[in-house]
């Protein structure tokens, strides 16, 4: 077994996985905000994409569930209200049908999930169960792929704006209360890992779960690519563009 990492070593090990596994790295999104995607591609991201978010709360309600304080759960709530919104204020998983409406894609449909491809479904899935099945610390752990959220959201919409007349600003809204939201959600949880994770066995775990995040961003955009771009064949029942 390794030494224990100090708070910062530990840090940096989590930044150096980012920096060779995130999906920023992943040709689908290269394609995507680099303007290479066709209309119909860009659906297919946009309706696959929706699954990841409607499930995102999913997730953090499993966390919340977990945490033993009121304090920790105070802290966790926020993500729900983000993603649920809150009274009459729209959250996240509304804002991202915004996306789906404005590329024309019927809102019915992509709610019912059934165009979805299996790759997505069992990706997302996977982190939903994650969060509830390992120690709270790799649950919480799972969620800093946040670090690196704003500079590919940065990228995505610049590059989207630029190159597709079939978006806008309204459309591409979602992201936008993004890039002040994961900062908040990235202090807490490298806070609480920093703190928490002090063995080289719970070091371990941590780096474990920000790969295992890594790997299913990965694989929902293998998914895409597989169906969409080459070799285009995407698996029976799944969205075909007209
Ligand atoms: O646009 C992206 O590439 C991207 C990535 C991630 C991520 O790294 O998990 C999230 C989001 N967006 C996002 O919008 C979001 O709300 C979110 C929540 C979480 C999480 O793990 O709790 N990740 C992400």
């Amino acid at each position: 077994m390794s030494d224990v990492l100090s708070p910062e070593g530990l840090e940096d090990a989590l930044r150096a996985i980012g920096e060779e596994r995130y999906h920023i790295r992943h040709p689908f999104h290269r394609a995507l905000h680099g303007g290479l995607l066709d209309k119909g591609q860009v659906q297919a991201w946009a309706l696959n994409r929706y699954y990841y978010q409607a499930s995102i709360p999913r997730k953090d309600a499993t966390l919340l569930a977990r945490l033993p304080t009121t304090e920790l759960r105070r802290e966790w709530r926020r993500r729900l209200i983000d993603h649920d919104g809150t009274g009459d204020g729209p959250g996240g998983v509304e804002r991202w049908l915004a996306l789906t409406d404005g590329l024309g894609i019927d809102r019915d449909y992509v709610i019912s999930t059934e165009g979805l491809l299996p790759g997505t479904r069992y990706a997302v899935d996977a982190y939903v169960a994650f969060v509830r099945e390992r120690t709270l610390l790799e649950a919480i752990a799972s969620s800093l792929t946040e670090m690196f959220s704003p500079n590919i959201i940065s990228e995505r919409v610049a590059g989207m704006l630029r190159n597709y007349p079939f978006v806008n600003e309204a459309t591409l809204a979602y992201f936008t209360p993004r890039l002040t939201q994961a900062p908040l959600d990235v202090q807490f949880a490298l806070g609480y890992v920093r703190e928490h994770a002090r063995t080289p066995e719970t070091q371990a775990a941590v780096l474990g779960a920000l790969r295992f995040k890594c790997d299913l961003l990965w694989a929902q955009l293998d998914a895409l690519h597989f169906a969409y771009v080459a070799p285009r064949l995407p698996p029976p029942g799944a969205f075909v563009p007209r």
